[in-house]
């Protein structure tokens, strides 16, 4: 078990900040999504972590020690690699052993480590199968089944399922949660997907450019954001942002002075009887329909329940759910409504 922390941490290859003073607090026992667009340092968190690479500046703690002179196997942290580095000569069985023969452990203590282990990942039944017999789902369990056997303090994936197709991604990710809580240890899951940090992660940090822009529970950065760039990164379709001058024609009430832009999720997006935006498009898409919009010129989204009576070309009105609307100003830092 273990909390990691990082206190202003910058890691730089050459004349790239892959890291930017980065503090960070992941509490023991959480399973943590690094989250961001591809090239803003989530892996490099990883390497940190692991050991692989060491910090230019700040300090790493792991259980509240500095680990910068530990070495990555005193650290005790399994990184479970994708699918593919599972030896294909071994069956299954041996896979989830190797960590544990390699170390000259005692059989019967590697008996009943792998015994609990593969339980409590439902494997029993394909362990005597070698890789290339088993589904995407089923390697992916093997080997971070292999990652779990050593006991590690916590456990690290980078993107461990995006090369698996939609439905499966979902029950894996819901897999994944499960598996986590039943092994109650840390997880720090690397994911550029959204909605899959959304449905797993019970904290997250949002990085941009090598930076944390916000931590937080996935609810919490939802509900508030601390900028456009969070509030953008986070929901589908994404926020709506439009310029003061424009959200005034919706009646907005308690916008701040200072207010630049406001935002608004496509569903806090009332749509009604009216003359204020045009409907460009209708996606129904079965519990909801998604509505294209312009307000003199400016592409909005709306989410409704249900599939509602609208048509494109149709004149609607559109108002903001009431305590739904978010203020930013023109640096794109949200402020508090009055
Ligand atoms: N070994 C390395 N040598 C040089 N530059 C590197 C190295 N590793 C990472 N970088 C650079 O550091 C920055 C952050 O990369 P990193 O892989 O951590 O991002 P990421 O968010 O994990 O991206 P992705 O989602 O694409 O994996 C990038 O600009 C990358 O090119």
């Amino acid at each position: 078990m273990a909390s990691i922390s990082f206190r202003n941490v910058t890691k730089r290859y050459g004349d790239v900040v892959a890291v930017d003073d980065v503090t960070l607090d992941i509490r023991d026992n959480a399973f943590f999504c690094l989250f961001g667009p591809p090239l803003s340092g989530k892996s490099t968190i990883l390497k940190l972590i692991l050991g692989l690479e060491q910090p230019d500046a700040g300090e790493i703690l792991i259980d509240g020690r500095p680990v910068t002179h530990v070495s990555p196997a005193q650290r005790n942290v399994a990184m479970v690699f994708q699918n593919l580095a599972l030896f294909p000569h071994m069956t299954a069985l041996e896979n989830v052993r190797f960590p544990l023969v390699e170390r000259r452990m005692e059989p019967e203590h590697i008996r009943a480590r792998v015994a609990d282990v593969t339980e409590k990942l439902h494997i029993g039944h394909i362990l005597h199968k070698p890789p290339a017999q088993l589904s995407g789902g089923e390697r992916q369990r093997v080997a971070i089944a292999r990652a779990l056997v050593r006991d590690p303090v916590a456990y690290l994936m980078d993107d461990p399922i995006s090369a698996l197709d939609a439905r499966l991604r979902e029950e894996t990710r819901v897999e994944l949660r499960r598996i986590q809580r039943e092994m109650g240890k840390t997880l720090v899951y690397v994911t550029h997907d959204q909605e899959e940090a959304m449905s797993v992660a019970d904290g997250m940090a949002v990085f941009e450019n090598g930076r944390v822009r916000q931590t937080g529970t996935p609810e919490d950065l939802y509900r508030r954001p601390n900028s456009t760039y969070v509030a953008g990164m986070l929901g589908a379709p994404a926020m709506n942002v439009l310029p003061m001058e424009l959200a005034v024609r919706m009646q907005v009430a308690d916008a701040p002075d200072r207010a630049a832009n406001l935002g608004v999720r496509p569903e806090n997006l009332r749509v009604g009887l009216g003359e204020l935006a045009e409907i460009t498009e209708v996606e129904p898409l079965g519990g909801f329909t998604t509505l294209g919009l312009s307000l003199e010129g400016t592409d909005l989204r709306a989410t409704l329940r249900g599939q509602p009576k609208f048509t494109a070309g149709q004149k609607v009105g559109l108002t903001v759910d009431p305590g739904r609307a978010h203020f930013f100003d023109a640096g794109g830092a949200a402020i508090a409504a009055h």
